[in-house]
Protein backbone atom coordinates (compact mmCIF):
# COMPACT_ATOMS: atom_id res chain seq x y z
CA UNK A 1 0.00 0.00 0.00
CA UNK A 2 2.83 2.40 0.99
CA UNK A 3 4.17 1.72 -2.77
CA UNK A 4 1.02 2.45 -4.33
CA UNK A 5 1.06 5.69 -2.56
CA UNK A 6 4.24 6.53 -3.44
CA UNK A 7 4.10 5.85 -6.80
CA UNK A 8 0.39 7.64 -6.82
CA UNK A 9 1.60 10.81 -4.53
CA UNK A 10 5.36 11.78 -5.75
CA UNK A 11 4.22 12.93 -9.36
CA UNK A 12 0.92 14.82 -8.38
CA UNK A 13 3.61 16.25 -5.73
CA UNK A 14 6.19 17.38 -8.69
CA UNK A 15 3.49 18.14 -10.77
CA UNK A 16 2.24 20.58 -8.56
CA UNK A 17 5.91 22.04 -8.01
CA UNK A 18 6.22 22.43 -11.61
CA UNK A 19 3.20 24.94 -11.55
CA UNK A 20 4.53 27.02 -9.01
CA UNK A 21 7.29 27.40 -10.64
CA UNK A 22 6.30 27.89 -14.29
CA UNK A 23 4.17 30.81 -12.52
CA UNK A 24 6.87 31.88 -10.80
CA UNK A 25 8.66 32.61 -13.89
CA UNK A 26 6.33 33.79 -16.17
CA UNK A 27 6.53 37.46 -15.91
CA UNK A 28 9.78 38.06 -13.93
CA UNK A 29 11.90 39.67 -16.76
CA UNK A 30 9.24 41.96 -17.93
CA UNK A 31 9.12 43.09 -13.18
CA UNK A 32 13.00 42.97 -13.67
CA UNK A 33 13.25 45.33 -16.44
CA UNK A 34 10.00 47.86 -14.50
CA UNK A 35 11.99 47.80 -11.00
CA UNK A 36 15.40 48.93 -12.67
CA UNK A 37 13.57 51.46 -14.30
CA UNK A 38 12.28 52.44 -10.40
CA UNK A 39 16.04 51.81 -9.12
CA UNK A 40 17.43 54.27 -11.87
CA UNK A 41 15.30 56.98 -10.90
CA UNK A 42 15.91 56.32 -7.11
CA UNK A 43 19.92 56.82 -7.77
CA UNK A 44 19.32 59.84 -10.17
CA UNK A 45 17.31 61.83 -7.97
CA UNK A 46 20.43 60.89 -5.05
CA UNK A 47 22.95 61.92 -7.14
CA UNK A 48 21.76 64.93 -8.49
CA UNK A 49 19.76 65.79 -5.32
CA UNK A 50 20.52 69.56 -5.44
CA UNK A 51 19.53 69.90 -9.31
CA UNK A 52 16.17 67.98 -8.59
CA UNK A 53 15.75 70.57 -5.60
CA UNK A 54 16.71 73.44 -7.84
CA UNK A 55 14.33 72.42 -10.72
CA UNK A 56 11.62 71.28 -8.17
CA UNK A 57 10.92 67.96 -9.87
CA UNK A 58 10.54 66.17 -6.38
CA UNK A 59 6.86 65.43 -7.08
CA UNK A 60 7.29 64.12 -10.82
CA UNK A 61 10.13 61.84 -9.96
CA UNK A 62 8.22 60.08 -7.26
CA UNK A 63 4.91 59.55 -9.31
CA UNK A 64 7.36 58.35 -12.23
CA UNK A 65 8.93 55.98 -9.67
CA UNK A 66 5.45 55.21 -8.28
CA UNK A 67 4.62 54.60 -12.06
CA UNK A 68 7.16 51.60 -12.72
CA UNK A 69 6.95 50.15 -9.21
CA UNK A 70 2.80 49.85 -10.07
CA UNK A 71 3.71 48.57 -13.21
CA UNK A 72 6.03 45.65 -11.76
CA UNK A 73 3.37 45.58 -9.44
CA UNK A 74 0.55 44.44 -10.87
CA UNK A 75 2.45 41.93 -12.57
CA UNK A 76 3.68 40.79 -9.24
CA UNK A 77 0.22 40.72 -7.70
CA UNK A 78 -0.93 38.31 -10.40
CA UNK A 79 1.86 36.03 -10.18
CA UNK A 80 2.21 36.05 -6.60
CA UNK A 81 -1.88 34.97 -6.66
CA UNK A 82 -1.01 32.28 -9.16
CA UNK A 83 2.22 31.36 -7.23
CA UNK A 84 0.40 31.13 -3.53
CA UNK A 85 -1.91 28.95 -5.58
CA UNK A 86 0.55 26.67 -6.71
CA UNK A 87 2.44 26.86 -3.73
CA UNK A 88 -0.88 25.64 -1.54
CA UNK A 89 -1.38 22.72 -4.04
CA UNK A 90 2.41 21.45 -3.72
CA UNK A 91 1.91 21.95 0.30
CA UNK A 92 -1.42 20.37 0.08
CA UNK A 93 -0.14 17.18 -2.06
CA UNK A 94 2.14 17.27 0.93
CA UNK A 95 0.25 17.13 3.78
CA UNK A 96 -1.96 14.40 2.02
CA UNK A 97 0.83 12.50 1.61
CA UNK A 98 1.49 12.91 5.13
CA UNK A 99 -2.31 12.31 6.43
CA UNK A 100 -1.81 8.82 4.28
CA UNK A 101 1.18 7.97 5.20
CA UNK A 102 0.20 7.98 8.74
CA UNK A 103 -2.64 6.56 8.00
CA UNK A 104 -0.88 3.75 6.65
CA UNK A 105 1.34 3.28 9.58
CA UNK A 106 -0.98 3.65 11.94
CA UNK A 107 -2.73 0.52 10.46
CA UNK A 108 0.48 -1.48 10.49
CA UNK A 109 0.97 -0.42 13.66
CA UNK A 110 -2.15 -1.06 14.68
CA UNK A 111 -1.93 -5.12 14.39
CA UNK A 112 1.04 -5.58 16.15
CA UNK A 113 -0.58 -3.39 19.13
CA UNK A 114 -3.29 -5.05 19.34
CA UNK A 115 -1.83 -8.14 19.32
CA UNK A 116 0.71 -7.22 22.14
CA UNK A 117 -2.53 -5.44 24.00
CA UNK A 118 -4.68 -8.60 23.82
CA UNK A 119 -2.34 -11.02 24.73
CA UNK A 120 0.67 -9.34 26.74
CA UNK A 121 2.32 -13.31 26.13
CA UNK A 122 3.65 -13.23 22.90
CA UNK A 123 3.76 -10.23 19.77
CA UNK A 124 1.36 -10.93 16.76
CA UNK A 125 3.35 -11.35 13.76
CA UNK A 126 2.68 -7.42 11.94
CA UNK A 127 3.32 -6.81 8.10
CA UNK A 128 6.34 -4.19 9.65
CA UNK A 129 7.81 -3.60 13.10
CA UNK A 130 7.16 0.40 14.29
CA UNK A 131 11.09 1.85 13.46
CA UNK A 132 10.52 0.12 9.89
CA UNK A 133 7.31 1.88 9.10
CA UNK A 134 8.20 4.80 10.38
CA UNK A 135 11.69 5.24 8.34
CA UNK A 136 9.69 4.16 5.29
CA UNK A 137 7.81 6.96 6.12
CA UNK A 138 10.42 9.90 7.07
CA UNK A 139 11.78 8.99 4.03
CA UNK A 140 8.92 9.10 1.66
CA UNK A 141 8.05 12.86 3.67
CA UNK A 142 11.53 14.25 3.21
CA UNK A 143 12.31 12.88 -0.05
CA UNK A 144 9.13 14.89 -1.38
CA UNK A 145 9.45 17.70 0.63
CA UNK A 146 13.19 18.07 -0.43
CA UNK A 147 11.74 17.70 -4.44
CA UNK A 148 8.97 20.20 -3.46
CA UNK A 149 11.56 22.71 -2.06
CA UNK A 150 14.05 22.36 -4.45
CA UNK A 151 11.82 22.85 -7.45
CA UNK A 152 10.27 26.21 -5.33
CA UNK A 153 14.04 26.99 -5.88
CA UNK A 154 14.42 26.45 -8.81
CA UNK A 155 11.97 29.33 -9.51
CA UNK A 156 14.73 31.46 -7.32
CA UNK A 157 17.21 30.35 -9.37
CA UNK A 158 15.83 30.89 -12.80
CA UNK A 159 14.96 34.62 -11.19
CA UNK A 160 18.44 35.86 -9.95
CA UNK A 161 19.52 34.20 -14.11
CA UNK A 162 16.95 36.85 -15.28
CA UNK A 163 18.24 39.60 -12.97
CA UNK A 164 21.81 38.55 -13.90
CA UNK A 165 21.02 38.79 -17.79
CA UNK A 166 22.00 42.24 -18.41
CA UNK A 167 24.83 42.35 -16.40
CA UNK A 168 26.70 39.28 -18.01
CA UNK A 169 25.79 40.31 -21.17
CA UNK A 170 27.55 43.60 -20.69
CA UNK A 171 30.35 41.63 -18.81
CA UNK A 172 30.61 39.52 -22.36
CA UNK A 173 30.64 42.15 -24.59
CA UNK A 174 33.93 42.35 -26.07
CA UNK A 175 34.82 46.10 -26.21
CA UNK A 176 36.65 47.08 -29.89
CA UNK A 177 39.39 49.23 -27.87
CA UNK A 178 40.65 46.53 -25.37
CA UNK A 179 41.84 48.53 -22.47
CA UNK A 180 42.38 45.76 -20.00
CA UNK A 181 44.35 43.84 -22.09
CA UNK A 182 46.40 46.53 -24.15
CA UNK A 183 48.61 45.45 -27.34
CA UNK A 184 50.24 47.45 -29.85
CA UNK A 185 53.85 49.52 -29.30
CA UNK A 186 54.64 51.98 -26.22
CA UNK A 187 57.47 53.40 -28.07
CA UNK A 188 59.18 55.62 -25.69
CA UNK A 189 60.85 57.91 -28.33
CA UNK A 190 57.26 58.82 -29.94
CA UNK A 191 56.60 62.46 -29.37
CA UNK A 192 53.15 62.04 -28.58
CA UNK A 193 52.82 65.68 -28.24
CA UNK A 194 52.73 65.77 -32.16
CA UNK A 195 49.28 64.81 -32.80
CA UNK A 196 47.58 64.97 -36.46
CA UNK A 197 43.53 64.25 -37.36
CA UNK A 198 43.75 63.49 -40.90
CA UNK A 199 39.73 63.50 -42.95
CA UNK A 200 38.64 62.13 -39.45
CA UNK A 201 34.84 61.26 -40.01
CA UNK A 202 33.16 59.37 -36.82
CA UNK A 203 29.45 58.29 -35.54
CA UNK A 204 28.65 57.13 -32.42
CA UNK A 205 28.04 53.63 -32.33
CA UNK A 206 24.65 53.99 -30.88
CA UNK A 207 23.63 56.44 -33.03
CA UNK A 208 24.95 55.53 -36.62
CA UNK A 209 22.64 57.87 -38.73
CA UNK A 210 24.36 60.98 -37.03
CA UNK A 211 27.50 61.75 -38.73
CA UNK A 212 29.32 63.82 -35.69
CA UNK A 213 32.60 64.86 -37.76
CA UNK A 214 32.27 65.25 -41.32
CA UNK A 215 36.18 65.40 -42.22
CA UNK A 216 38.16 66.97 -39.66
CA UNK A 217 41.88 68.02 -40.58
CA UNK A 218 44.27 69.50 -38.27
CA UNK A 219 48.38 69.25 -37.37
CA UNK A 220 49.34 70.57 -33.90
CA UNK A 221 53.20 70.29 -32.74
CA UNK A 222 54.44 69.79 -29.66
CA UNK A 223 53.80 72.56 -26.92
CA UNK A 224 51.08 74.09 -28.87
CA UNK A 225 47.67 75.34 -27.14
CA UNK A 226 44.98 74.53 -29.18
CA UNK A 227 41.86 76.21 -28.28
CA UNK A 228 38.15 74.14 -29.42
CA UNK A 229 35.46 76.79 -29.88
CA UNK A 230 31.93 76.24 -31.67
CA UNK A 231 28.48 75.93 -31.53
CA UNK A 232 27.07 73.80 -29.12
CA UNK A 233 26.60 70.18 -30.72
CA UNK A 234 29.60 70.94 -33.25
CA UNK A 235 31.78 67.98 -31.99
CA UNK A 236 33.81 69.45 -29.92
CA UNK A 237 34.11 67.37 -26.96
CA UNK A 238 33.63 64.53 -29.41
CA UNK A 239 37.23 65.36 -31.16
CA UNK A 240 38.50 64.92 -27.50
CA UNK A 241 36.94 61.45 -26.96
CA UNK A 242 38.85 60.26 -30.16
CA UNK A 243 42.04 61.88 -28.61
CA UNK A 244 41.92 59.74 -25.53
CA UNK A 245 40.81 56.82 -27.40
CA UNK A 246 37.35 56.35 -26.31
CA UNK A 247 36.44 55.29 -29.78
CA UNK A 248 37.92 54.92 -33.27
CA UNK A 249 37.18 57.28 -35.96
CA UNK A 250 35.38 54.67 -38.98
CA UNK A 251 36.73 56.83 -41.77
CA UNK A 252 40.41 58.97 -41.54
CA UNK A 253 43.29 58.49 -39.20
CA UNK A 254 44.69 60.37 -35.95
CA UNK A 255 48.40 60.12 -36.23
CA UNK A 256 50.47 60.56 -33.36
CA UNK A 257 54.39 62.06 -33.06
CA UNK A 258 56.76 62.87 -36.48
CA UNK A 259 56.51 59.36 -37.56
CA UNK A 260 52.72 59.75 -37.73
CA UNK A 261 51.78 56.06 -36.32
CA UNK A 262 48.28 56.02 -36.19
CA UNK A 263 46.80 56.09 -32.92
CA UNK A 264 45.19 52.79 -32.81
CA UNK A 265 48.51 50.58 -33.41
CA UNK A 266 49.55 52.33 -30.29
CA UNK A 267 49.30 50.36 -26.79
CA UNK A 268 46.51 52.01 -25.15
CA UNK A 269 47.77 52.42 -21.63
CA UNK A 270 50.44 53.77 -22.74
CA UNK A 271 48.88 56.23 -24.89
CA UNK A 272 46.67 57.50 -21.75
CA UNK A 273 49.71 58.11 -19.62
CA UNK A 274 50.25 60.40 -22.18
CA UNK A 275 47.09 62.29 -21.83
CA UNK A 276 45.85 64.64 -18.89
CA UNK A 277 42.55 65.50 -18.47
CA UNK A 278 40.37 67.60 -16.78
CA UNK A 279 36.47 68.02 -17.33
CA UNK A 280 34.23 70.72 -16.35
CA UNK A 281 33.26 69.15 -13.47
CA UNK A 282 35.69 67.32 -11.67
CA UNK A 283 35.21 63.65 -10.02
CA UNK A 284 36.87 63.37 -6.98
CA UNK A 285 36.52 59.88 -4.91
CA UNK A 286 35.68 60.28 -1.35
CA UNK A 287 39.25 59.77 0.19
CA UNK A 288 41.71 62.56 1.24
CA UNK A 289 43.50 64.66 -1.14
CA UNK A 290 46.70 62.33 -1.45
CA UNK A 291 44.15 59.70 -2.61
CA UNK A 292 42.64 61.54 -4.78
CA UNK A 293 46.17 63.06 -6.86
CA UNK A 294 47.83 59.63 -6.72
CA UNK A 295 44.93 57.85 -8.37
CA UNK A 296 46.15 58.92 -11.61
CA UNK A 297 49.98 57.22 -10.76
CA UNK A 298 51.02 54.04 -11.68
CA UNK A 299 52.40 52.21 -8.75
CA UNK A 300 55.44 51.94 -11.21
CA UNK A 301 55.99 55.54 -11.39
CA UNK A 302 57.81 57.18 -8.17
CA UNK A 303 56.46 60.14 -7.23
CA UNK A 304 58.53 61.76 -4.72
CA UNK A 305 57.36 64.31 -2.41
CA UNK A 306 59.39 66.50 -3.57
CA UNK A 307 57.55 66.50 -6.87
CA UNK A 308 54.33 66.10 -5.34
CA UNK A 309 54.98 69.93 -3.29
CA UNK A 310 55.70 71.03 -6.68
CA UNK A 311 52.78 70.23 -8.32
CA UNK A 312 50.56 71.57 -5.39
CA UNK A 313 52.00 74.88 -5.70
CA UNK A 314 51.56 75.23 -9.56
CA UNK A 315 47.85 74.43 -9.12
CA UNK A 316 47.39 76.68 -6.33
CA UNK A 317 46.31 74.28 -3.81
CA UNK A 318 47.87 76.45 -0.79
CA UNK A 319 44.20 76.45 0.71
CA UNK A 320 44.84 72.55 2.03
CA UNK A 321 47.10 74.26 4.31
CA UNK A 322 44.74 77.16 5.52
CA UNK A 323 43.25 77.25 8.82
CA UNK A 324 40.03 78.39 9.34
CA UNK A 325 39.51 79.16 12.73
CA UNK A 326 39.31 77.48 16.10
CA UNK A 327 36.41 75.88 17.80
CA UNK A 328 35.39 73.69 21.23
CA UNK A 329 35.22 70.17 20.76
CA UNK A 330 32.82 68.87 22.65
CA UNK A 331 31.01 70.34 26.09
CA UNK A 332 33.07 68.08 28.33
CA UNK A 333 36.00 68.85 26.91
CA UNK A 334 35.02 72.78 26.56
CA UNK A 335 38.88 74.20 27.05
CA UNK A 336 39.99 72.06 24.28
CA UNK A 337 40.36 73.76 21.55
CA UNK A 338 41.07 72.60 17.93
CA UNK A 339 41.99 73.54 14.62
CA UNK A 340 39.20 73.97 12.54
CA UNK A 341 41.37 73.45 9.20
CA UNK A 342 42.48 71.88 6.42
CA UNK A 343 45.18 69.62 6.83
CA UNK A 344 46.98 69.85 3.88
CA UNK A 345 47.18 66.20 1.86
CA UNK A 346 45.55 64.21 4.43
CA UNK A 347 42.04 66.71 3.79
CA UNK A 348 38.97 64.62 3.30
CA UNK A 349 37.63 65.73 0.35
CA UNK A 350 34.06 64.33 0.99
CA UNK A 351 31.67 61.87 -1.14
CA UNK A 352 31.93 63.48 -4.53
CA UNK A 353 34.46 66.13 -3.17
CA UNK A 354 31.64 67.81 -1.31
CA UNK A 355 33.67 69.32 1.08
CA UNK A 356 35.63 71.47 -1.19
CA UNK A 357 34.30 74.92 -3.60
CA UNK A 358 33.69 74.43 -7.37
CA UNK A 359 37.45 75.95 -7.75
CA UNK A 360 39.23 73.93 -5.29
CA UNK A 361 37.61 70.53 -6.60
CA UNK A 362 38.60 71.46 -10.15
CA UNK A 363 42.44 72.73 -8.90
CA UNK A 364 42.98 69.35 -7.25
CA UNK A 365 41.91 67.51 -10.61
CA UNK A 366 44.06 69.75 -12.29
CA UNK A 367 46.97 68.58 -9.93
CA UNK A 368 45.97 65.19 -10.74
CA UNK A 369 46.41 65.31 -14.49
CA UNK A 370 49.85 67.09 -13.74
CA UNK A 371 51.28 64.34 -11.43
CA UNK A 372 51.32 62.13 -14.23
CA UNK A 373 53.79 64.42 -15.84
CA UNK A 374 51.51 63.98 -19.21
CA UNK A 375 52.55 65.44 -22.54
CA UNK A 376 49.13 66.33 -23.57
CA UNK A 377 46.75 68.08 -21.13
CA UNK A 378 42.70 67.87 -22.52
CA UNK A 379 40.45 70.46 -20.73
CA UNK A 380 37.11 70.30 -21.70
CA UNK A 381 35.34 73.55 -20.42
CA UNK A 382 37.67 73.67 -17.22
CA UNK A 383 36.56 76.67 -15.89
CA UNK A 384 33.16 77.32 -16.98
CA UNK A 385 31.40 76.10 -13.90
CA UNK A 386 33.41 78.87 -12.03
CA UNK A 387 32.49 81.70 -10.78
CA UNK A 388 34.95 84.61 -11.85
CA UNK A 389 37.17 84.67 -8.51
CA UNK A 390 37.34 81.04 -9.16
CA UNK A 391 38.10 80.89 -12.71
CA UNK A 392 40.69 83.44 -12.55
CA UNK A 393 42.61 81.13 -9.38
CA UNK A 394 42.15 77.94 -11.63
CA UNK A 395 43.00 79.70 -14.84
CA UNK A 396 46.42 80.69 -13.11
CA UNK A 397 46.75 77.03 -12.28
CA UNK A 398 46.12 75.76 -15.90
CA UNK A 399 48.64 77.97 -17.26
CA UNK A 400 51.50 76.80 -15.49
CA UNK A 401 50.18 73.41 -15.66
CA UNK A 402 49.88 73.88 -19.53
CA UNK A 403 53.30 75.12 -20.08
CA UNK A 404 55.46 73.14 -22.15
CA UNK A 405 53.20 70.38 -23.18
CA UNK A 406 50.40 70.40 -25.62
CA UNK A 407 47.56 71.45 -24.74
CA UNK A 408 43.54 70.79 -26.22
CA UNK A 409 41.11 72.87 -24.37
CA UNK A 410 37.46 73.55 -25.60
CA UNK A 411 35.74 76.85 -24.41
CA UNK A 412 32.26 78.26 -25.08
CA UNK A 413 34.23 81.95 -25.80
CA UNK A 414 36.69 82.93 -27.56
CA UNK A 415 37.74 84.83 -24.91
CA UNK A 416 38.57 82.36 -22.71
CA UNK A 417 41.19 80.61 -24.89
CA UNK A 418 42.73 84.02 -26.38
CA UNK A 419 46.41 83.08 -25.61
CA UNK A 420 45.77 80.08 -27.23
CA UNK A 421 48.33 79.55 -30.24
CA UNK A 422 46.28 77.84 -32.44
CA UNK A 423 41.91 78.00 -32.29
CA UNK A 424 39.77 75.95 -34.22
CA UNK A 425 36.72 76.92 -34.96
CA UNK A 426 34.34 73.52 -35.05
CA UNK A 427 30.93 73.78 -36.92
CA UNK A 428 28.87 70.87 -37.66
CA UNK A 429 31.53 68.32 -37.67
CA UNK A 430 34.32 70.29 -39.42
CA UNK A 431 37.20 72.26 -38.21
CA UNK A 432 35.42 76.06 -40.04
CA UNK A 433 38.39 78.31 -39.36
CA UNK A 434 41.83 77.92 -37.85
CA UNK A 435 44.42 80.31 -36.81
CA UNK A 436 45.58 82.15 -33.56
CA UNK A 437 43.20 84.77 -32.04
CA UNK A 438 44.34 87.77 -34.05
CA UNK A 439 44.27 85.94 -37.33
CA UNK A 440 41.00 85.39 -36.47
CA UNK A 441 39.91 88.61 -35.79
CA UNK A 442 41.29 89.77 -38.88
CA UNK A 443 38.98 86.97 -41.06
CA UNK A 444 36.63 89.31 -43.13
CA UNK A 445 34.50 86.43 -44.72
CA UNK A 446 32.31 84.16 -42.45
CA UNK A 447 31.40 80.75 -43.58
CA UNK A 448 29.00 80.02 -40.77
CA UNK A 449 26.89 82.44 -39.44
CA UNK A 450 27.87 80.63 -35.79
CA UNK A 451 31.26 82.02 -36.43
CA UNK A 452 30.06 85.51 -36.41
CA UNK A 453 28.97 85.35 -32.69
CA UNK A 454 32.26 83.76 -31.46
CA UNK A 455 34.28 86.63 -33.11
CA UNK A 456 31.52 89.05 -31.81
CA UNK A 457 32.30 87.27 -28.58
CA UNK A 458 35.98 87.39 -28.90
CA UNK A 459 35.98 90.81 -29.21
CA UNK A 460 33.48 91.71 -26.27
CA UNK A 461 35.59 88.83 -24.11
CA UNK A 462 38.47 90.93 -23.94
CA UNK A 463 36.89 93.87 -23.08
CA UNK A 464 34.72 92.09 -20.26
CA UNK A 465 37.74 89.92 -19.68
CA UNK A 466 39.69 93.30 -18.71
CA UNK A 467 36.99 94.55 -16.95
CA UNK A 468 35.51 91.51 -14.78
CA UNK A 469 39.61 90.98 -13.39
CA UNK A 470 39.44 94.38 -12.72
CA UNK A 471 36.61 93.76 -10.64
CA UNK A 472 37.01 90.72 -9.21
CA UNK A 473 40.65 91.89 -7.86
CA UNK A 474 38.71 94.80 -6.06
CA UNK A 475 36.65 92.49 -4.66
CA UNK A 476 39.13 90.06 -3.45
CA UNK A 477 40.73 93.18 -1.93
CA UNK A 478 37.38 94.27 -0.62
CA UNK A 479 36.50 90.84 1.06
CA UNK A 480 40.05 90.09 3.07
CA UNK A 481 39.48 93.49 4.81
CA UNK A 482 37.00 91.37 6.27
CA UNK A 483 37.96 87.81 6.26
CA UNK A 484 42.11 87.04 6.05
CA UNK A 485 41.22 83.28 4.79
CA UNK A 486 40.31 84.35 1.19
CA UNK A 487 42.18 83.56 -1.24
CA UNK A 488 44.11 85.57 -4.18
N1 LIG B 1 27.74 59.25 -26.39
C1 LIG B 1 27.07 59.71 -27.43
N2 LIG B 1 26.27 58.90 -28.14
C2 LIG B 1 25.58 59.36 -29.20
N3 LIG B 1 25.64 60.63 -29.66
C3 LIG B 1 26.42 61.50 -28.99
C4 LIG B 1 27.16 61.10 -27.84
N4 LIG B 1 27.84 62.16 -27.40
C5 LIG B 1 27.55 63.19 -28.22
N5 LIG B 1 26.70 62.79 -29.17
C6 LIG B 1 26.18 63.60 -30.27
O1 LIG B 1 27.28 64.05 -31.03
C7 LIG B 1 27.11 65.38 -31.43
C8 LIG B 1 28.31 66.21 -31.04
O2 LIG B 1 28.39 66.23 -29.62
P1 LIG B 1 29.61 66.87 -28.85
O3 LIG B 1 29.37 66.63 -27.40
O4 LIG B 1 30.87 66.39 -29.42
O5 LIG B 1 29.43 68.41 -29.19
P2 LIG B 1 30.11 69.67 -28.52
O6 LIG B 1 30.55 70.56 -29.62
O7 LIG B 1 31.13 69.27 -27.53
O8 LIG B 1 28.86 70.29 -27.78
P3 LIG B 1 28.84 71.17 -26.45
O9 LIG B 1 29.56 72.44 -26.77
O10 LIG B 1 27.39 71.41 -26.23
O11 LIG B 1 29.48 70.37 -25.36
C9 LIG B 1 25.80 65.86 -30.84
O12 LIG B 1 24.82 65.80 -31.85
C10 LIG B 1 25.50 64.84 -29.75
O13 LIG B 1 24.11 64.64 -29.64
Amino acid sequence: MGNEMKRGSIPIMILANAIQMIVLLGASKNDNENLTNAQQIVTDSLMNARTVQALGVEKGLVEMYMTWVEKSMSGMCKRNVLAGIGFGIASGVMFFIMAGGFYVASLLIKDEAEGSWAENTHRQEGIADFKGVMMAFMGIFYAGMGAGQAAVMMGDATKAKVACHDMFKLMDRQSQIEGLDPKGDSPEKLDAGIIEFKEVKFFYPFRPEIQVLKGINFRITTGQSVGLVGPSGGGKSTVMSLLQRFYDPQEGSVLIGAEKLPLHSLNIRWWRKQIGFVGQEPILFNANVRTNLMYGVDESDQVTEEYLRQCEKMCNLGFLYKILGVRPVRVFRWGARVRNGNQGLETEVGPRGSRLSGGQKQRVAICRAVLRNPKVMLLDEATSALDTQSETIVQKALEAALKGRTSFAIAHRLSTIQGCDVILVNADGRVVESGNHSELMALKGLDAEDAVCWRRDAVQGVQKGNTIRKQAKKTIKQTQKVSPFVEE
